[in-house]
């Protein structure tokens, strides 16, 4: 599951805001727009002073929603903005709690968590991260590409384990020159392309549709991408068209050494297939930074040294966490002094 890291160099979380301490606290509150927390214990720190002053902020984390609607019934229904975390759903049941509501933002990129079709019914606007998040993630997805390819965290765990002798090893195989697939070659598929370009590999893509002024080549399917390549690297959303896209006839398409990196969402393979293939060596190794049904990981990953771990962390550096506080800040600030959203997603 996304969900930002609580950072402890920030002021402490502001918990149960909800409970208005003071008289004048209210009145204060009362001209400030309801703004709802929904995302994890301490996700109340990513506002800031001076956005922090500017919202009436409250905080669900310690109830379930419809929970929070029942005993909050007065607060909910003057709601007009949620602040959400990625991995944090808003179902149409959810946004149906909430019928003041006009603005979601999400401290994410990816939107698959909201109920778009439900916000664009409801005329709610929806602001996401954007693309803060597209060079950490494209980082770490040639990160792992390296690593899973060199052995590098396998090596890792041998010499911790004292098998000093390098010749115990399985031969690594090179990164220069490998053909590599990228699925989605949105701004994080390009950004990785740009570093495997320097890497001297043979990029080529596969999207919903081919890009002009892209030198990579195209291909339609990503059972033919598969086939044509030694490592894919899924940069694409999740969607009713992407879930489970990577199915066991892809993954025996790219072959025994073939590699799968996973920086998207964890629906994007059938995870149980990659599992399988893993184990019975019809492909070579995976590094994921996304599974299905996050937070939990699947246990069967943690016994396979061919595959390299990351929990959801792609967009987790210092930098990005204090961007995304201000982004979400400003997006905010934007609706309620009836600008245009920074970083709109409808
Ligand atoms: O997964 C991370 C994001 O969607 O920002």
């Amino acid at each position: 599951m996304h969900s930002l890291p609580h950072q402890t160099s920030q002021p402490p979380p502001m918990e149960d805001q909800n409970q208005c301490t003071t008289e004048d606290q209210q009145m204060q509150n009362l001209n400030l727009p309801e703004v709802l927390l929904h995302g994890p214990p301490g996700f109340s720190s990513v506002l800031q002073p001076p956005y922090s002053q500017k919202f009436h902020l409250l905080n669900h984390s310690s109830l379930p929603l419809h929970q929070f609607a029942a005993t909050h019934p007065h607060h909910c229904a003057a709601v007009a903005a949620v602040l959400c975390d990625g991995g944090y759903p808003l179902t149409a049941d959810m946004l149906s709690l909430l019928p003041s509501l006009r603005l979601v933002v999400t401290a994410s990129a990816g939107t698959d968590h909201v109920d778009l079709d439900e916000c664009r019914r409801r005329g709610i606007q929806v602001a996401g991260a954007g693309n803060l998040f597209s060079e950490d993630v494209a980082d770490l997805a040639v990160a792992l590409l390296i690593d899973v390819v060199m052995k590098i965290s396998a090596a890792d765990r041998s010499l911790r384990k004292r098998h000093v002798d390098s010749r115990a090893f399985t031969l690594a195989s090179k990164v220069t020159g490998k053909r590599v697939g990228i699925v989605g070659l949105g701004r994080i598929g390009l950004e990785v392309a740009h570093r495997l370009e320097a890497l001297e590999c043979m990029v080529s893509y596969n999207s919903r549709k081919q890009k002009p002024f892209v030198p990579y080549p195209f291909y339609s399917t990503v059972l033919e991408l598969a086939t044509n390549t030694n490592v894919l690297v899924l940069c694409c959303s999740l969607n009713d068209q992407t879930r489970h896209m990577i199915n066991r006839e892809v993954m025996l398409a790219l072959g025994k050494g073939g590699v799968i990196v996973n920086v998207g969402r964890g629906a994007l393979i059938d995870q149980k297939q990659l599992i399988n293939c893993l184990m019975e060596g019809e492909i070579g190794g995976a590094g994921l930074d996304v599974f299905e049904n996050e937070p939990l990981v699947d246990e069967h990953f943690f016994s396979l040294d061919n595959v390299v771990l990351s929990p959801h962390a792609g967009f987790s550096t210092l930098d990005s966490y204090l961007a995304i506080c201000q982004l979400l800040g400003r997006n905010l600030e934007a609706f309620f002094s009836n600008n245009t959203l920074i970083t709109p997603v409808i």
